[in-house]
């Protein structure tokens, strides 16, 4: 990666807790210069501390980048502090949920550099997927440098509306505690078949992660791939009517779990 601009102008990070600390992580490992990001965190974790970048204090006047990733519930307190920075070409780019291209507006100016991203904790181990749009002030060049930053955790795609953002969060945001859930259950029925904790949870775990992976791996759509798992008449065929039960399986089940997410994602933006 390239951070020609940052390096000479600096990155500030407000919030660095799970996602800012994994974005952080990730610009690390892909050689970014902690000397040239600023961090402001009231309780930053152990490694944070010890990571050399500049902590709590004097920030840049101009940096490059701001990552904003506190939680929506405190960025009213917290963003305002920086709105002199949106004043310059400073872009703003922020993983909060809810708040919309509007509010940040209203908090910080309305011709502020703005890029919304919404990545998921895959970014982490560098395999998250990271949704990004920009506003009418935000350039191209602005886009590139978002996709530049959060390539670092993993794929990126970008949106052509910013009202795409609510169905990005219920699906891929949000998406993997919907995953970790599914691992939960799995293990949980086999505990109630007669398995060991520990031997369920590994079964559960290896599935999921190994069905992720064919999934993305493979040039076969997932329904192709569930076909080969069924054979005519057997064991999947009769799990499968269950979860797949037009009104009690799992596409009605998700569909209300994705709205319910939408709709608190509309709420915590307003
Ligand atoms: N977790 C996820 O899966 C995803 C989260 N997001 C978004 O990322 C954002 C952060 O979420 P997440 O990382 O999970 O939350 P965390 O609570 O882990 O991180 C937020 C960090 O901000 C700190 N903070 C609180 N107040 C301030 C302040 N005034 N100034 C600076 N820092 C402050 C918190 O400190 P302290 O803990 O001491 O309060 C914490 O370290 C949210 O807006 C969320 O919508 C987006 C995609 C996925
Ligand atoms: O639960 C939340 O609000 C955040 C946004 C997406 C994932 N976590």
């Amino acid at each position: 990666m390239s951070f020609d601009s940052i390096s000479k102008r600096g990155l500030v990070i407000l919030g660095c807790g799970r996602m800012g600390g994994a974005i952080l992580q990730g610009l690390l490992k892909g050689g970014l210069s902690a000397g040239a990001v600023w961090v402001i965190d009231p309780h930053p974790a152990d490694w944070l501390q010890n990571a050399g970048v500049h902590l709590n204090t004097d920030l840049p006047a101009n940096p490059a980048v701001v990552l904003v990733a506190v939680k929506p519930q405190m960025m009213a307190d917290a963003l305002p502090h920086l709105s002199a920075m949106a004043a310059g070409d400073t872009l703003f780019l922020t993983v909060a949920a809810g708040i919309t291209m509007a509010g940040y507006e209203r908090m910080l100016g309305a011709d502020t550099r703005l890029v919304r991203a919404m990545p998921n904790t895959p970014a982490a181990i560098g395999r998250g997927v990271t949704a990004i749009v920009g506003n009418p002030k935000a350039t191209a060049q602005d886009l590139d440098m978002a996709e530049e930053l959060m390539t670092g955790v993993g794929q990126v795609v970008r949106l052509e509306y910013e009202d795409q953002m609510d169905a990005v969060i219920g699906v891929s945001g949000s998406g993997p505690a919907y995953v970790f859930h599914l691992i939960e259950v799995m293990a949980a029925a086999g505990e109630a078949e007669g398995l060991a904790p520990d031997l369920a949870l590994q079964l559960a775990k290896a599935t999921v992660g190994g069905a992720g992976e064919l999934a993305e791996r493979s040039d076969e759509t997932p329904g192709k791939l569930r076909e080969n798992v069924t054979s005519p008449g057997g064991t999947t065929a009769a799990a499968l009517e269950v979860l797949m039960d037009p009104d009690t399986g799992m596409a009605p089940l998700m569909r209300r779990a994705v709205a319910a997410n939408i709709a608190r994602n509309r709420e915590l933006g307003k």
